[in-house]
């Protein structure tokens, strides 16, 4: 499995925390996936539609054999089986699983983009990135550090 997938995961209904482990178990029960990192959980301000309950947000990295596309599909069929209801497309969500990036690559499908085009202006997204992976660059920002800090509080610590 040599290539490395960095997962940003969402959820703001039901048993929060434990979708969340539910949505990492099912990732790593894939032979292809194997997930090397979980950041702690935070809790977050909504972000983009704000009249709703505030999120548990984790980061994770794997490394995988999947392809990109494989990746997306495996993480709609977790939403679809952990009950992700699309009601609003903005809305609250049981669960939401992100592809922020993979490997180095730059993708721009109509299904999927590559690194994910919002995660730059996204705290929930950066600081529990940064947790898992201090170094890591920040793409089209060339930043290796989080700037604003607001709306994001540890909820619990990694295990
Ligand atoms: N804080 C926060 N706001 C969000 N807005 C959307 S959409 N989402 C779903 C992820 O795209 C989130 C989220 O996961 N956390």
């Amino acid at each position: 499995m040599n290539n490395y997938v960095y997962l940003s995961l969402g959820t703001n209904m039901g048993e929060r925390e434990a979708l969340l482990h539910e949505a990492v178990q099912m990732l790593n029960k894939k032979t292809e996936i194997n997930v090397e990192r979980v950041s702690s959980i935070y809790e977050t301000d909504p972000v983009g539609y704000a009249d709703q309950p505030p999120f548990l947000n984790i980061a994770l990295k794997a490394n995988t054999s999947f392809t990109p596309h494989e990746m997306l599909k495996v993480c709609l069929e977790i939403e679809n089986t952990l009950g992700r209801k699309r009601e609003i497309r903005w809305g609250p969500r049981t669960i939401d699983l992100d592809i922020l990036m993979y490997n180095h690559d730059n993708i721009k499908s109509d299904s999927l983009i590559i690194p994910h085009p919002r995660m730059n202006e996204r705290a929930f997204v950066l600081i529990p990135l940064e947790e898992i992976d201090a170094a890591i660059e920040i793409p089209e920002t060339g930043l290796h550090y989080v700037q604003g800090r607001e709306g994001v509080k540890l909820w619990k610590t990694a295990d």
